[in-house]
């Protein structure tokens, strides 16, 4: 049995706890998969090193349209994939070392652990840990449907795909969300034929309607995409190849792929870390339950000195609010007596897709629903990419700023965005919405440099027509 000060479950968003606070006690790190975590490894940073290539190849494909005309000579997969991984897999081995070599106090576990009471857990070769505080990051990991084939090797999900020998001729995606979206995008891209098979009418149907609505239309422009469909079953051709059966409006249709992607949606793993026999409480998806403070429940009361963040327990499967949690625990670790709430009033997110989508706060309908339940009357505008002068020149025909607000107060209740730079426009939004700045003050307070695509935020901020009166000179 060794007994630590603090002890970690995850290197993901957990890894970052260890502060200068921790110097001279003594932690455990204790991680059972790939140092680093989903994000490093095999999420948000690998995929986006993917999706940026990836646009490259679609813009040369669509500059016939402004007039240029580049042929795409070819997308290297394999070098593309090094590169990546190179640079990737350096980053998780040298922080491994660090913390498994370098730091005096920490001692790294490279293996699964389970609770076996709120502060004591052992490993998967029955070493015994106990410590006076756990965290528990231990994230998510994706989950297959039950479809017969799942189990072939030409099935991957986000954790394998990444890293195939060959870029596929032709793939089948199972699943209408974030990673079906950024992967759809990358293998179009570089030349792959996509299905994707969504099992209701619309792709990312958590976000806003229209946005949903409008990244489907454009969606099916890119891509064989089957909505109202189920994949019935999967089988190996003699040629390597997968023949999949698929049931949808049309009936039953059959195809060939050479790669199947499922993009099911992720679990948290809390499943694993065998946490009643610790007694914590875990919400009906199966996360940890967690108060604001980041403080395990058990039976609804705090568990002292037990935390969770990150994928395992938050409402959101997003880096920057694993991020965000993590600050909140490193400070409420060792500030006993002034204990941090997490704010999640305001959690933004970007599809990398094409187009690339970005919203925060309320879908309209949820303010509909707030506005309606407060008795206050709501603004929307909609203000399309080619209404301003950048737009012209992108010559875009599908890109838009949605925005909600109060009418009265002019405050930004929701804002969505899809098309070029979505993830960047947005910034200025989450920004007011985060420090209180009203719609009209926004819009009228401050210059927009012109004729930048930032004149879309500025001219939908001004058409939601709110009564109120901007709190600072106009410019
Ligand atoms: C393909 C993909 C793309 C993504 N893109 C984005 C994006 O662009 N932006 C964004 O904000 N988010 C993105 N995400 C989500 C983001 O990656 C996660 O929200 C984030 O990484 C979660 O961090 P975490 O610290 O909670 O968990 P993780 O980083 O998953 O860390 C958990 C760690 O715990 C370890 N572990 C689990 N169980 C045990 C156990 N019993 N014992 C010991 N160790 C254990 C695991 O091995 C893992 O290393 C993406 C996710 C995926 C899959
Ligand atoms: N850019 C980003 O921030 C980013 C990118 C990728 C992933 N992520 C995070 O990772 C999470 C997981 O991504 P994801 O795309 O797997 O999940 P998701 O929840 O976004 O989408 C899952 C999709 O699979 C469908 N589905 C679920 N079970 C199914 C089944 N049995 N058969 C057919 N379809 C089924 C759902 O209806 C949904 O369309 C996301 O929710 C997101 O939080 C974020």
């Amino acid at each position: 049995m060794t007994h630590f000060d603090l002890a970690i479950i995850g290197s993901g968003s957990g890894n970052s706890l260890i502060t200068p606070d921790w110097d001279g006690k003594r932690v455990a790190v204790i991680d059972g998969g790939t140092f680093g975590g989903t994000c490093l490894n095999v999420g948000c940073i690998p995929t986006k090193m993917f999706v940026y290539p990836a646009q490259l190849a679609a813009a040369v494909s669509d500059g016939a349209r402004l007039g240029v005309d580049a042929p795409l000579a070819g997308v290297r997969w394999r070098d593309i994939r090094d590169r990546i991984f190179t640079r990737i897999d350096a980053i998780s081995e040298g922080g491994r070392r660090y913390r498994a070599e370098e730091l005096e106090n920490v001692t790294l576990y490279s293996e699964y652990v389970r609770f076996t009471s709120p502060h004591s857990l052992v490993t998967a070769t029955g070493e015994k840990i106990t410590a006076d505080q756990i965290v528990v990051a231990a994230g998510s990991r994706p989950v297959l449907p039950d479809t017969p084939g799942m189990d072939l090797p030409q099935v991957h999900t986000s954790d394998t795909v990444m890293r195939v020998d060959e870029l596929p001729r032709r793939v089948l995606i199972i699943g209408g969300g974030y990673i079906a979206a950024e992967f759809g995008f990358v293998f179009a891209a570089f030349g792959t034929e996509v299905t994707v098979a969504v099992r209701s009418g619309a792709m990312l149907r958590s976000l806003d309607e229209t946005v949903s609505e409008r990244f489907t239309a454009e969606a099916a422009k890119q891509w064989n995409l089957q909505l109202n469909t189920t994949v019935d079953s999967l089988k190996e051709n003699a040629d390597g190849s997968v023949h999949v059966v698929l049931s949808g409006p049309a009936g039953t249709q059959e195809l060939d792929v050479d790669l199947v992607l499922a993009a099911t949606g992720r679990v948290p793993n809390t499943d694993r870390l065998d946490v009643a026999a610790a007694g914590f409480d875990t919400r009906e998806d199966g996360r940890l339950a967690v108060d604001g403070y980041g403080r395990v429940l058990s039976s609804g009361a705090p568990v002292p000195g037990v935390w969770a963040l990150g994928d395992v327990s938050s409402d959101y499967q997003l880096k920057h609010v694993a991020n965000h949690e993590a600050r909140v625990v490193s400070h409420n670790l060792v500030h006993p007596d002034d204990l941090r709430k997490a704010d999640h009033r305001f959690v933004p997110a970007a599809v990398f897709s094409s187009p690339q989508i970005a919203s925060v706060g309320m879908t309209e309908e949820e303010a509909c629903t707030d506005t309606e339940a407060r008795g206050v009357e709501l603004a929307l505008a909609v203000q399309e990419y080619g209404s301003t002068a950048y737009g012209w020149a992108m010559e875009d025909s599908t890109g838009f700023v949605k925005l909600l607000a109060e009418k009265e107060s002019g405050r930004l209740l929701g804002a969505h965005i899809m098309g070029h730079e979505a993830s960047m426009l947005i910034q200025p939004l989450i920004q007011a919405m985060e420090f209180g700045l009203d719609a009209a003050t926004m819009a009228r307070g401050q210059y927009w440099i012109h004729p930048a695509l930032t004149e879309v935020v500025e001219n939908a901020l001004l058409s939601l027509k709110t009564t109120e009166k901007p709190g600072r000179n106009r410019l």
